[in-house]
């Protein structure tokens, strides 16, 4: 199927870099998503063109917000963990873009991680690792825990939630990503107890596209300035029963 002009139009009209020679992994990723998505709960969105523009541009707008190429790996670690990745969103789309930078697709449900695993093999991606795991567990994963540069994340949850599961797995002077709607503002208004028990730092607000876009998703990005204290994350499943 080809793809959408609209979708490649916002795509310039974005100024996302996105190479033409991954427009075609991007467009073999999406039928692989819809495909599966039949059978297995994936996303609402399917039909194609509309899942080029509400899930692939979408979740390429979190590009300008990922380690610049060639940043120094001495200062940062520039590994990105897409927290519950779900059918692969943000990070395929972002790995498919920016094959210089490893990504870790960590999900909770088995059957999902599969899909991730089968997916990254299917398209050759050779930055993708997938991590079968809850983010409650992977966060107290010494192997894991503050080992990366940036997490991403969309659709997990309430602001409070999102930084327990995140913070944890992210390095002093990294930052969590967090793809929301437009109820971010108030969410984080509601959040002053995470940010201040999880170590964040600078918080900061972007809308990820343009007036009159007609697109209301917005991008928060919180910087991890100390340790995330030892306590963090709590117990599997506390972090949403029991929001900081
Ligand atoms: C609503 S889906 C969103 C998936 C994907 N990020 C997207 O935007 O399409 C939320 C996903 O997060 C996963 N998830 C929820 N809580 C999690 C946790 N504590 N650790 C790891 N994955 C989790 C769920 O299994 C689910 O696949």
């Amino acid at each position: 199927m080809p793809i959408p002009e609209a979708a490649r139009a916002a795509l310039t009209r974005l100024e996302l870099g996105v190479p033409d020679a991954a427009l075609e992994t991007l467009d073999a990723y999406l039928h692989r998503l819809l495909e599966v998505n039949q059978r297995m709960n994936l996303t609402a969105v399917r039909e194609h063109d509309a899942a080029w523009l509400r899930l692939l541009v979408d979740a390429l707008t979190a590009l300008p917000g990922l380690p610049g190429a060639g940043a120094d790996a001495g200062e940062l670690p520039t590994g990105v963990i897409d927290v519950g990745s779900g059918g692969g969103l943000p990070g395929i789309p972002l790995a498919i873009t920016r094959p210089d930078l490893s990504f870790t697709l960590l999900e909770a449900t088995g059957k999902k991680a599969r899909f991730l695993e089968e997916t990254a093999a299917a398209l050759g991606l050779a930055n993708v690792a997938v991590l079968n795991a809850r983010a409650e567990t992977a966060g107290r994963d010494p192997a894991l825990r503050e080992r990366y540069g940036l997490a991403v994340s969309r659709a997990v949850g309430p602001m409070p939630v999102i930084l327990e599961l995140t913070l944890p797995l992210v390095a002093v002077g990294g930052r969590s990503l967090c793809m929301k709607g437009p109820r971010a503002e108030q969410e984080l208004r509601d959040s002053g107890e995470a940010l201040h028990r999880l170590g964040a730092g600078e918080v900061a607000v972007f809308d990820a596209y343009p007036e009159g876009f007609g697109n209301d998703l917005v991008v928060v990005s919180v910087v991890k300035a100390s340790a995330t204290p030892k306590k963090y994350p709590r117990a599997p499943g506390m972090p949403k029963a029991e929001p900081l």
